[in-house]
């Protein structure tokens, strides 16, 4: 898959276009962009295009990128159709915009000059940046106060449940919820947050931004290859993530397969968790090293677990140490690992945020909390109330906002993300 022309649209990528002018002045896209599009530039820009179709939807496996920025929407449509036609329309702009494309037929600059451009022109002279878009249902497209708005109520996933409230969580009802979430990221944040923009704009009357994150480094690596990042904590953060490499763990652990008849349209999805996590760093930078330390279960520098060893050395829980155990079982590691969780593992795919300062000094900073597993139920829920009641780490958190998703399957060419529910 290439970003440049799609031989079916006559389109450009917006690189092509940027070179084009370059060489000869605008006046000579139409006939001459063409060679262009063929030439160099379409291998130059081929290898940061992340393909938008497959069996699973892109954005989740793939290798985590630098950037983000999902919102959550609320549907203002009123019927069936018109959330039919909002799904079909954010699929072909999605297309368009992981391929380095401008949206619409004309683009940011090709259209009318009295009517509004029809993509909104900032992404112009940037590459497709590895941009992914993916989409999740929220509980309240099935059942919103007791109504079946669009049709879909018969196919709401057992799963998908109403997130109980968490010890200490501090929610705000403006950061949490939507009926559809958008997630994308991408190595350029500015492409990330035109992609979000513009698919904003095409909701217009159908749907509406409920709220938004932006998020500027990533807090875990989803392949082997990739080194793991640290979080605003100064960790390594993803050592033990479930990786794209690990085919077998990923179909117990990921992707939902042979539910009941009801919710077949979700075969090949996931369910997703989105947590805004303020992080109190003036109170972490004021810890001993010790401290910190003991609060991960893991050393600050390598990432090695207190019992010893290296990055991806396993924990060894019951390694004595002059007071305990080396590795406290109240340790953020200990809480999160699997031997004490019923084997649960999870794909993590977080961001750092910082939404500049609280009025008092502090920034608000944190980490926005993004997961990926078969069944909330079995994989997020027991994990986080453990962690809410006993996790060392309680104490410099705070959660402000949360959501819980269905994740559809990947897309084919002429379909749209849904089909499956909206055609069940
Ligand atoms: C309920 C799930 C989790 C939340 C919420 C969460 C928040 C959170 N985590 C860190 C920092 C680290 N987490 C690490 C490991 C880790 N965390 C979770 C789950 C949640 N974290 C899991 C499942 C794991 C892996 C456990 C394992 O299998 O060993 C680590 C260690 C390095 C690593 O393996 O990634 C760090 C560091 C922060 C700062 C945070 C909230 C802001
Ligand atoms: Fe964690």
């Amino acid at each position: 898959m290439t970003s440049d022309a799609d031989p079916g649209k006559g389109r450009l990528s917006r690189r092509s276009l940027f070179t084009a002018a370059g060489a000869g002045g605008l006046g000579l896209a139409a006939g001459a962009v063409g060679a262009f599009a063929l030439g160099k530039d379409r291998a130059e820009a081929a290898g940061d295009v992340v393909p938008f179709h497959g069996a699973h939807q892109a954005g989740i496996t793939t290798d985590a990128q630098d950037r983000m920025h999902t919102a959550a929407f609320d549907l203002t449509a009123s019927t069936r159709q018109s959330v039919i036609s909002l799904l079909r329309d954010w699929t072909e702009a999605a297309e368009s915009l992981t391929a380095g494309r401008d949206i619409g037929e004309t683009g940011a600059s090709g259209g009318a000059y009295d009517a509004p451009p029809e993509d909104t022109g900032e992404a112009q002279d940037l590459h497709a940046a590895h941009l992914t878009i993916t989409f999740g249902f929220g509980r309240t497209l099935f059942v919103k106060d007791g109504v079946d708005r669009y049709g879909v109520a018969a196919h709401l996933p057992e799963a998908l449940i109403d997130l109980p409230l968490f010890s200490g969580d501090a929610l705000e009802e403006g950061r949490s919820g939507g009926d559809l979430i958008v997630q994308a990221c991408a190595d350029d944040p500015q492409v990330a947050v035109h992609a979000v923009r513009n698919l904003a704009r095409i909701a217009f009357g159908r749907a509406r931004v409920r709220w938004s994150q932006i998020g500027f480094g990533r807090t875990a690596s989803t392949s082997a290859e990739q080194k793991t990042p640290r979080n605003l904590f100064g960790f390594k953060d993803g050592t033990s993530n479930l990786k794209v490499q690990e085919d077998d763990l990923l179909a117990e652990h990921l992707w939902v397969s042979g539910g009941p008849a009801a919710e077949s349209w979700l075969n090949g999805g996931t369910y997703m968790v989105v947590r805004r996590i303020r992080m109190h760093i003036e109170t972490w930078d004021r810890t001993t090293l010790r401290e910190q330390e003991l609060v991960v279960g893991r050393t600050k520098r390598e990432g090695a677990p207190l019992s010893g060893g290296t990055e991806f050395t396993a924990p060894d829980f019951s390694m004595p140490g002059r007071d305990g155990p080396l590795i406290d079982p109240a340790s953020h590691l200990a809480l999160a690992h699997p031997d004490h969780n019923g084997g649960a593992r999870m794909l993590r795919r977080g961001y750092n945020y910082t939404d500049g300062s609280d009025g008092l000094g502090r920034l608000d900073a944190g980490q926005f909390f993004i997961a990926y597993f078969v069944d909330p139920r079995t994989h997020y829920v027991p994990m986080q109330s453990a962690m809410a009641k006993n996790d060392l780490m309680v104490e410099y958190l705070r959660h402000t906002g949360s959501g819980l998703f269905a994740v559809p399957p990947g897309i084919t060419p002429g379909g749209y993300i849904g089909q499956g529910l909206f055609e069940a």
